[in-house]
């Protein structure tokens, strides 16, 4: 957990930020695996992403073979971990679970793959912080189910081919940009997550209300979901704060006005921005003029590391139409400028919105 300071010399706990997608501490994730659907049919939502594995699942089941290799990315929170926990299940196989800074040495590697059984699944979150030496192991295992190792030292060392079990690679990341071309070519199942609907978040927030025991109705459900930034990890913990507020302040009945008191009070605003969101926004606005501005210098004006506002905090405002991504930098759109209560300034040249797609 850090503390930072921005430039105003407010102190801006960045872990503690109620909307940030990634799984904060050990007590939430043991309460998302609670939550988490145990079956495609459970699993809201990425009708594309889910279309193709029952296909693919289906016919390996049919041919008692392992299925494709399979490649999850996409912003965090979207449900990458839970897919490939459901990829097993659907498939009646055992899931290994590891991940790319986990795996430091081949060995490492070698010792999960040869302990694989047939056609189970293998699990590797953050695929691309693979070290390069263990990712040359995965090569032939992935392509051929066999794996080179070094025996002995020296001149007497070499190398042995060893025979694996057929099996599935289920790769989560994030930024499917930084993997290696050789890497991403030897998936051939990819499937891209998409962020969430309020329609299906709303889904996702009565089914975790029924697990949870808390009486929730549909405006309720619609008030957290709108205000999730399209992220089911954020609908959940949403969720949680608002059956708190209800508890305390309510008769635990969870409303559409207990929900919007509750969000409200977390400083979560109407289209589920918070603060670390608004003051991005206001960093292009204010700041550089609405860019375009450098990933780096955004960064180091909010105080923020640039991977975290590349990761987390921008996929959001850029896929709801606040922020561009250009050659040339960041540019904050007119939907910004509202959002902040802000005139725009005039066109110049008609450089400033030059994205097309942003509204008059
Ligand atoms: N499609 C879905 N339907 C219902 N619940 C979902 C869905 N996707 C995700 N969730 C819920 O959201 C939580 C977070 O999902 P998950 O851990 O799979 O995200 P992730 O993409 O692996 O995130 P990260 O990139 O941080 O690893 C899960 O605990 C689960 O309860
Ligand atoms: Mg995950």
């Amino acid at each position: 957990m850090s503390i930072q300071t921005d430039d105003f010399g407010l102190p801006e706990r960045t872990a503690a930020r109620v909307v940030t997608a990634s799984a904060a501490t050990p007590q939430e994730e043991a309460l998302e695996r609670a939550l988490r659907p145990k079956g495609l049919a459970e699993y809201v939502g990425q009708a594309k992403a889910r279309e193709q594995l029952e296909i693919f699942i289906g016919a390996a089941k049919k041919r008692s073979e392992a299925l494709d290799h399979v490649l999850l990315f996409g912003p965090p929170g979207l449900g990458k971990t839970t897919l490939s926990h459901i990829v097993a299940n659907e498939l009646g196989v055992n899931l290994r679970q590891t991940s790319g800074p986990v795996l430091e040495k081949p060995k490492d590697l070698a010792a999960i793959l040869t302990n694989l059984e047939k056609n189970d699944v293998l699990f590797i979150d953050e695929i691309h912080r693979l070290s390069p030496v263990v990712e040359e192991i995965l090569y032939p295992a992935l392509e051929d189910y066999q794996i080179d190792i070094m025996i002995g030292e020296g001149p007497a060392a070499r190398s042995i081919k060893l025979d694996l079990q057929p099996f599935t690679l289920v790769g989560a990341t994030t930024r499917a940009g930084m993997l290696t071309n050789p890497l991403r070519d030897r998936f051939g199942i990819v499937a891209r997550l998409e962020f969430y609907t309020p329609a299906e978040l709303a889904r996702i927030v009565t089914r975790s209300a029924g697990l949870l025991n808390a009486p929730i109705d549909a405006a309720g459900a619609m008030e957290i979901a709108r205000r999730s930034r399209g992220t089911p990890r954020i609908a959940n913990r949403l969720l949680r704060r608002v059956r708190d507020y209800a508890d305390v302040k309510g008769t635990g009945h969870i409303d559409n006005a207990i929900a919007d008191a509750a969000l409200k009070m977390l400083d979560v605003d109407p289209v589920g921005f918070d603060v670390m969101d608004r003051k991005l926004l206001e960093a292009v606005v204010h700041r550089f003029d609405g860019g375009p501005v450098g990933l780096d210098n955004v960064a180091a004006a909010i105080g923020e590391e640039p991977g975290t506002i590349e990761d987390v905090i921008e996929p959001y405002l850029i896929q709801q139409g606040y922020l561009q991504r250009t050659p040339r930098g960041r540019v904050a759109t007119l939907m910004a400028y509202r959002h902040l209560g802000v005139t725009p300034p005039q066109r110049q040249g008609g450089d400033l919105f030059a994205g097309g797609d942003v509204a008059p």
